[in-house]
């Protein structure tokens, strides 16, 4: 094939239409298209499950240098819907490469495009929406432009989705704590990072990872340390059953910390509702303002949802778990980006203090997380 014969496009459900070449499976793929401007950590975004169902537009130009690993996975697979790139590396330069990003791609028929405008979709994005969108490519490139956009128009929205099932691990692992013991942490997959877990277990804690479909009276019955929401894909609205799961936990006094949909579901549980944003933030340059020191903090974020609630002063929980503080917000565009709970043990982030990638500005919640416990370990006497 020549490297400039289009043989793929990128369909939006508004109509417009980006013409490229093939990149990893040939085929058709449908999914919310979004924009990521991370200009490294292409391995991370792909491997990190909340973006499942999501088309992932990388603002970066250049894609695949670096190839991929095993050690840079943080899940079992590669979750994205499908993949556009301006301009994919042919070759892999690179000392920990073991494989090509393409080979992956292909490998875990993941359909892909390369060489559109990505600089134009993502201006078109900002100004009109995440979308539903579709990439068709070899024979379903050649398909009359009517019927591709027939359907996108029939794809599912993410607005209402719930996604968890198809992310969550099928069966309860433990990852043991490093070092000293000092409890566990029950860990709901609602598409957990494995570094989030790492981290978990690193605070001293045993990381039991359990699936989506565990019920509060099975946590309680672990008595955890704590509990803790991982992030993943799909609208929190969509999320009652963990929201209650929550809920219940939380009345029982058990300590909580949530990322990215587990801050999400923390606000439900409390009572705020959450809302849609036009665009979203996903990138490893977000700046977030931590209100209770005044620093600004450099974050990873992938998020398309966010809370409703007013980001100044001390707000009583709607659904009364006393009072409740916006901790953190953006400043970009003053989007709730964290939640801190004044009257029980629990507080939660939008961005990822996990990173991966990115800076890891964030990662003191991890220790704020670890003393949260300790502390309330002393003063109700449960530990475990
Ligand atoms: N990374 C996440 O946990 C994303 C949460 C949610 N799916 C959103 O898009 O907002």
């Amino acid at each position: 094939m020549s490297l400039t014969t289009p043989n793929a496009v990128l369909v939006l459900e508004d109509g417009s239409r980006y013409e490229g070449r093939a990149y990893g499976a040939e085929g058709t793929t449908f999914g919310e298209i979004v924009f990521a401007t991370g200009m490294s950590g292409y391995q991370e975004t792909l491997t990190d499950p909340s973006y499942a169902g999501q088309i992932v537009l990388m603002t970066a130009p250049h894609i695949g240098n670096t190839g991929m690993n095993d050690k840079d996975m943080e899940s079992r697979r590669i979750w994205v819907a499908g993949y556009a790139v301006r301009d994919a590396s042919r070759i892999v330069s690179n000392f920990r490469a073991e494989r090509s990003l393409d080979n992956d791609l292909d490998h875990e028929g993941i359909v892909g495009i390369q060489g559109i405008d990505t600089r134009a979709v993502t201006r078109h994005i900002r100004s009109k929406g995440s979308m539903r969108a579709g990439i068709f490519s070899g024979a379903a490139a050649a398909e009359p432009a009517e019927v591709q956009l027939s359907q996108v128009l029939e794809a599912d929205q993410m607005a209402g989705k719930n996604l968890s099932a198809q992310v969550s691990t099928q069966e309860e692992y433990v990852v043991p704590a490093v070092g000293e013991k000092i409890g566990s942490v029950a860990i709901l997959d609602l598409g957990v990072k494995t570094s989030t877990v790492n981290y978990i277990a690193e605070r001293g804690f045993d990381a039991h990872v359990l699936p989506q479909t565990v019920t509060a009276e099975q946590i309680l019955a672990m008595k955890p340390s704590a509990l803790f929401f991982s992030n993943g894909p799909g609208d929190p609205a969509a999320s009652d059953k963990h929201v209650e799961l929550l809920s219940t936990v939380l009345k029982a006094g058990i300590p909580f910390f949530g990322i990215c949909f587990g801050n999400q579901l923390l606000g439900r549980a409390l009572g705020f509702s959450t809302y849609k944003l036009p665009f979203g933030h996903r990138g490893i340059n977000q700046p977030v303002l931590d209100k209770a020191t005044g620093r600004v903090e450099i974050t990873s974020q992938n998020h398309g949802f966010a809370v409703d609630a007013p980001i100044d002063g001390v707000l009583e929980s709607p659904a009364g778990f006393g009072r409740v503080e916006v901790s953190h917000y953006s400043l970009n565009d003053q989007v709730v980006e964290g939640l801190r709970c004044l009257d029980i043990n629990a507080f939660s982030v939008q961005y990822h203090p996990e990173a991966a990638s990115g800076p890891h500005d964030s990662n003191y919640l991890f220790d704020r997380f670890r003393d949260m416990v300790l502390a309330s370990a002393t003063t109700s006497g449960a530990s475990n």
